[in-house]
């Protein structure tokens, strides 16, 4: 069984088709590439899969079950997490905090506990406090734990927003172009990450206009053109795809 299913989803913003009856998987253990040109709907994709957008038609299905009318801290809870194409850190607060914040999806202590500070409840903050660090260590960032996520250079940004999603214990991870602005160093340490990342067993959805780190890490690709899927398949198959050729090219791939 597909661990994420979208079922014939349709999504519209007034007169606009964003998506127009698209249906894709994500297996167990896969890293599947959303690619697209601008505006194609790659985001509305992760809005519909997170709960932030609802379709008009169609279903999304997490481990058999559908998940379309869930709020977003319910799918984030469940196990979809997510980064940003525009990175949403909270500023002020350490890489640690953020981490931190991310975790709380997971607390199990109420309102009570949380004032009095109860030992168990100092117990499930430090358990918190461990698996933050644990995420950010993953991701290289542990030594930046107490500075302030503006302080951090963005390639360094961007590693703590994946960290960040990490440290939720997500079954399916969605990247939304996490290389953006980096250096070709940088996204080729991006590269590695996401392939260890599914090496932890957690499925990912990768949407990025970097076609190196694309063909280099997925495992199968999605290509959407105005809301419709034009091709699906391994990254060399879909390299030589003429529909995704003329879609990126906006004219036909032989003259
Ligand atoms: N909230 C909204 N209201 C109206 N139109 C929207 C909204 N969000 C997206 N759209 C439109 O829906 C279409 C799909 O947008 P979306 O952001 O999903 O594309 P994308 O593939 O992620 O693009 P990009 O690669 O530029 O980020 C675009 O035409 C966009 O202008």
């Amino acid at each position: 069984m597909a661990h994420l299913e979208m079922q014939n989803i349709t999504v519209r913003f007034g007169g606009l088709k964003a998506l127009s009856e698209l249906s894709f998987d994500i297996n167990a253990g896969e890293i599947v590439g959303l690619i697209g040109p601008n505006g194609a709907g790659k985001t509305t994709v992760f809005n519909v899969l997170t709960g932030v957008c609802r379709p008009v038609h169609g279903d999304v299905r997490f481990n058999g079950e559908s998940i379309l009318g869930r709020r977003p801290h319910e799918i984030f809870s469940m196990g979809i997490a997510r980064t940003f194409q525009n990175i949403r850190l909270f500023s002020k607060m350490t890489a640690a905090e953020n981490a931190m914040v991310a975790r709380h999806c997971r607390s199990r202590k109420g309102v009570v506990g949380a004032i009095f500070k109860t030992p168990s409840q100092r117990a499930e903050e430090a358990a918190i406090m461990a698996r933050a660090k644990t995420a950010l260590a993953f991701m290289g960032v542990d030594k930046f734990a107490d500075t302030a996520a503006e302080n951090l250079p963005y390639g360094l940004q961007r590693r703590l927003e994946i960290a960040r999603a990490l440290a939720s214990d997500p079954k399916v991870l969605l990247l939304d172009e996490p290389a953006a602005g980096m250096n070709p160093s940088e996204s080729s340490e991006l590269m590695k990450d996401i392939a260890r990342i599914s090496g932890l067993g957690i499925d990912v959805l990768l949407v990025e206009h970097d076609m190196k780190v694309v063909m280099g890490v997925c495992t199968r690709i999605v290509c959407v053109d105005r809301g419709v899927k034009i091709a699906e398949g391994e990254p060399e198959e879909i390299q030589k795809n003429p529909r995704v050729i003329e879609a990126y090219l906006g004219q036909p791939a032989t003259p």
